[in-house]
């Protein structure tokens, strides 16, 4: 099956800013991407460019395998813009309908529930908090059944647990097979919910991947005493300071627990350590500036 999303070569200039230089990606069915970067560094810009509302300079789009400035490639696609407003005056369930009319889909209040607002329906949006204004815009986001969804900040005003329930949300899209591209500044966010990430800075992408990819091999810190040769041997290769131990590689914690116990190893600390897609970003952005 096409690519959820395939963008090729995407630029973008305003005056003598070029926002956009050259960007390449996918989003495949199914998969959450979060598209990360510092601010100004193009991402606003490329999600405009995948839904045709900034024309690119140069650059090819394809939308749910269909060319992106075609309208019916747009069809199946859902997007919360990153600022937006919906009339005052309207009711959540008259906004809902009013977009499913736009996009010629049948009147279904559902998405409200999977935002938390069914018993918001009947009030006027002119009384929500940013909070609600913006599970609204991800109602409406989900009005057409979509098998893309474009997210830009979508979380921006939530507060914990409307963060936790946009996760949830983001997982059940996923489980039913709909693409996600989730423009977001809170990476533990995208490093949680995310299959795969791609990091834009100055108008490039500075790098992309899954998160292994990014973050590199898991380690297992571990502090041990009474160690016999026949424990040392269980850990297998190992580096040590002390007494803390580094293994790394794909580990399964708790059959190396219980066989270190067996042998009679005192365990004092069993810690995962890779590092945070925070640092990784850091070092990313730093080493472009
Ligand atoms: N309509 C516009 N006119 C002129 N310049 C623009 C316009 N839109 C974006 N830019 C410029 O293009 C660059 C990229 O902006 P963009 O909004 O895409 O970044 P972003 O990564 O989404 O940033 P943020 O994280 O702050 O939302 C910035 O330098 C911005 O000033």
């Amino acid at each position: 099956m096409s690519a959820a999303v395939w963008a090729s070569g995407l630029r973008k200039r305003y005056r003598k800013r070029q926002a956009v230089d050259g960007v390449s990606f996918e989003v495949g069915r199914g998969e959450v991407v979060g598209l990360l970067g510092p601010n100004g560094a193009g991402k606003t810009t490329v999600i405009k460019m995948l839904l045709g509302l900034a024309r690119p300079d140069a650059g090819e789009v394809m939308l749910l395998g269909r060319p992106g400035a075609d309208p019916r490639s747009r069809a199946r696609v859902g997007y919360l813009p990153e600022l937006f407003r919906y009339q005052p005056w309207l009711t959540a369930a008259e906004v809902l309908r009013l977009h499913a009319r736009l996009a010629s889909v049948p009147a279904d209040e559902e998405p409200l529930g999977l935002v938390g607002l069914a018993d918001r329906a009947d009030d006027r949006v002119g009384g929500f908090s940013k909070g609600m204004q913006q599970r609204l815009g991800l109602a409406v986001a989900l009005v057409a059944r979509p098998e893309l969804v474009v997210l830009d900040e979508p979380t921006s005003a939530l507060d914990p647990i409307g963060r936790a329930d946009v996760r949830d949300l983001l997982l059940t899209l996923r489980e039913k097979g709909v693409a996600v591209l989730l423009n977001s500044h809170l990476i533990g966010e995208v490093e949680r919910v995310c299959d795969r990430v791609v990091i834009l800075d100055h108008g490039r992408v500075a790098a992309s991947g899954t998160l292994p990819e990014l973050l590199g091999r898991q380690e297992l810190r571990l502090t041990l005493s009474d160690l016999s040769d026949a424990a040392r041997a269980r850990l297998g290769d190992f580096t040590q300071d002390g007494a803390t131990y580094v293994i790394d590689g794909d580990i399964d914690v708790p059959e190396l627990i219980a066989d270190l116990v067996k042998l009679d190893v005192r365990v004092h600390a069993v810690e995962p350590s890779r590092i945070s897609l925070e640092e990784r970003l850091l070092d990313i952005i730093r080493s472009g500036s």
